[in-house]
């Protein structure tokens, strides 16, 4: 699938700089997103509170936009990021997900629309994220990039 090797490019390319040993998963997820639809606050990997431990293996989140190029600001849906929350990766103490979840407008939020064509990277275990109400359908094909040793990287 041509989308699938387009986001595995831009892994290897990220991964060829940053050294990850970013391994290619057997799966990929397309997701609809219909009739406000949303996606709290989490990150794609996490510290497991009673743990300690990540609770899976991702590293690196690709996600592809399968929508129109010209999505609007009014039709919801964005991916909604809060770089300045946490990070939880490598974290002796993991932050509770009720003291981490900022108000809406918390400093340096950044909201991305869904546009077609659209492709974003984040680190799955750092990136705090959510997908915002989307009033239109919303196509998302996510590729979560692992690693041998979760602790790698
Ligand atoms: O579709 C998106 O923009 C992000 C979805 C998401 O955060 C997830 O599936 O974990
Ligand atoms: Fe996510």
């Amino acid at each position: 699938m041509e989308v699938i090797r387009l986001l595995e490019g831009f892994a290897a390319a990220l991964d060829g700089r940053l050294h990850l040993h970013l391994r290619r998963p057997r799966r990929c997820m397309a997701a609809c997103y219909e009739g406000g639809a949303f996606y709290t606050p989490h990150r794609d990997n996490d510290l497991d509170p009673s743990t300690g431990e990540l609770k899976n293996r991702r590293a690196l989140t690709a996600i592809f936009y399968a929508n129109d190029p010209d999505w609007t600001i009014e039709q919801g849906g964005a991916l909604r990021c809060h770089p300045n929350v946490g990070p939880a990766a490598g974290s002796a103490q993991p932050l509770k997900p009720s003291q981490e979840v900022p108000m809406p407008e918390a400093a340096g939020a950044v909201d991305i629309l869904p546009s077609g064509g659209r492709v974003v990277l984040f680190d799955s275990r750092r990136l705090l994220h959510e997908v915002l109400p989307a009033k239109d359908r919303r196509w998302a094909i996510s590729v979560w990039f692992v690693t041998e040793d979760a602790s790698a990287a």
